[in-house]
């Protein structure tokens, strides 16, 4: 059966789109990727889910409209991988649609309820592309008391499990999450969590400072030296020490944080902070792998993915916090970093036709294991 994953993240550098054939379920599960393509955000788009997640003042008529507007975007997306790839829409089994998260509240908090909300309508995308939508992957394990993330675990397992070797594989995206799959471990023996910031903070400082979205290739961070004291300040923030399972995101790492460091430490060079930003960051993995994976577990290599690859300095950072063990790309390991969680939602997306759960709850924290996504059929 032919597939589109689409998954638009918290960066909002763009929508990733893969096209792939998908064969089996669960473990058996064979994938292979056949098109992909990142479609740049248009800037009004943009520009209001920025507004929205950054829990900016923003009207309900916005909301309603922003769903609808993404929804659209999503389906010519859909429509054009297929239509470069030379088929239609309508041949598509199905349409995995992560959505656009643009709140994320994995915890009770300040009156708030655990809740998630990803928006881009899959009415639209369905009607549009003539085909099933799956959609909405959080809700249901959040329902079942789980933080609604991380879900590529699922896929990691079902790509990745190793009768020899424990392997982390650690996503740098807006976010850094890692997945630990036990040597010759069962999906209930997967753990994952969220270590911390992964370009947040970084494209935030860039943004601020440079008025450049992201550090391209980490060259700033690698033209300046760390501050010592934001270093000191840093590593003592309070999400490293949390026991996972945790996730974070924006409302952490975002840009009112970030801003506030950047005005505390003005008195600094800006690839100072760029670097000292960097430097965290890899420290936030690292320590995570200390303080709560290393304990546990005989780690044998660590996979990095997510555009984080592509910043050298950072990946220097990393293998230097951390040299008593192997750490490689995605790339290096023959797989692509860019259309990694696209694909993911792809698996997803089969295991939820086939009525099967692909939660992880050791990941999610979830109470047992559910079936994911709401399925949207065009008529
Ligand atoms: N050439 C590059 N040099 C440095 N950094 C890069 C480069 N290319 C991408 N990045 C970083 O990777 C980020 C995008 O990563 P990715 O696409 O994995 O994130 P995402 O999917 O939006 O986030 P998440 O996985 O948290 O939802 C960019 O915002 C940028 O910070
Ligand atoms: C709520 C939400 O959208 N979370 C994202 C985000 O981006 C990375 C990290 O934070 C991860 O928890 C998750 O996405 C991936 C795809 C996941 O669920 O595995």
């Amino acid at each position: 059966m032919l597939a589109v994953g689409l998954m638009s993240g918290t960066s909002l550098d763009g929508l990733d789109a893969v096209l792939c054939e998908v064969k089996g379920t669960g473990v058996d599960t064979e994938i292979k990727e056949l098109a992909f393509e990142t479609f740049e955000y248009p800037m009004k788009l943009r520009d209001l889910v920025k507004k929205v997640a950054e829990n900016r003042p923003v009207s309900i008529a916005e909301v309603c409209s922003l769903n609808f507007e993404l929804g659209k975007w999503y389906a010519d997306a859909v429509i054009n991988i297929c239509k470069n790839y030379g088929i239609a829409s309508e041949e598509l089994g199905f349409v995995a649609s992560h959505g656009q998260t643009v709140y994320h509240i994995p915890h009770e908090r300040d009156g708030l309820v655990a809740s998630t909300l990803q928006l881009g309508e899959s009415a639209v995308i369905a009607y549009q592309c003539g085909c099933p939508v799956v959609s909405n992957f959080r809700t249901m394990d959040m329902a079942a008391g789980g933080e609604g993330a991380p879900l590529v675990p699922y896929s990691e397992y079902v790509l990745y499990q190793s009768a020899v070797k424990t392997i982390a594989l650690q996503n740098i995206g807006g976010i850094g999450n890692v997945t630990v799959i036990p040597a010759g471990g069962e999906i209930e023996d997967v753990v994952a969590f969220d270590t911390g910031p992964g370009n947040m903070m970084i494209n935030a400082a860039m943004e601020i400072l440079y008025d450049e979205s992201f550090d391209k290739g980490g060259a700033v961070a690698a033209s300046g030296d760390l501050i010592i004291e934001l270093v000191d300040e840093l590593r003592d923030h309070p999400y490293l020490k949390m026991v996972p399972p945790k996730s974070t995101g924006r409302e952490v790492f975002g840009i009112e944080y970030t801003k506030q460091l950047i005005e505390t430490y003005n008195n600094y060079a800006p690839e100072d902070i760029i670097a000292t930003l960097t430097w965290f960051t890899a420290y936030s993995i690292v320590y995570s792998y200390r303080e709560f994976i290393i304990p546990k577990y005989n780690l044998n290599e660590i996979i990095l993915a997510g555009g984080g690859v592509h910043n050298l300095t950072l990946v220097e950072y990393i293998k230097e916090l951390i040299p008593e063990i192997d750490v490689f790309t995605q790339e290096e390991k023959g797989f692509s970093s860019d259309s990694k969680e696209a694909v993911a939602f792809v698996i997803l997306g089969n295991e939820t036709l086939h009525r099967k759960p692909s939660n992880v709850p050791g990941a999610t924290g979830a109470k047992e294991k559910v079936v994911l996504g709401n399925v949207t059929r065009p008529n």
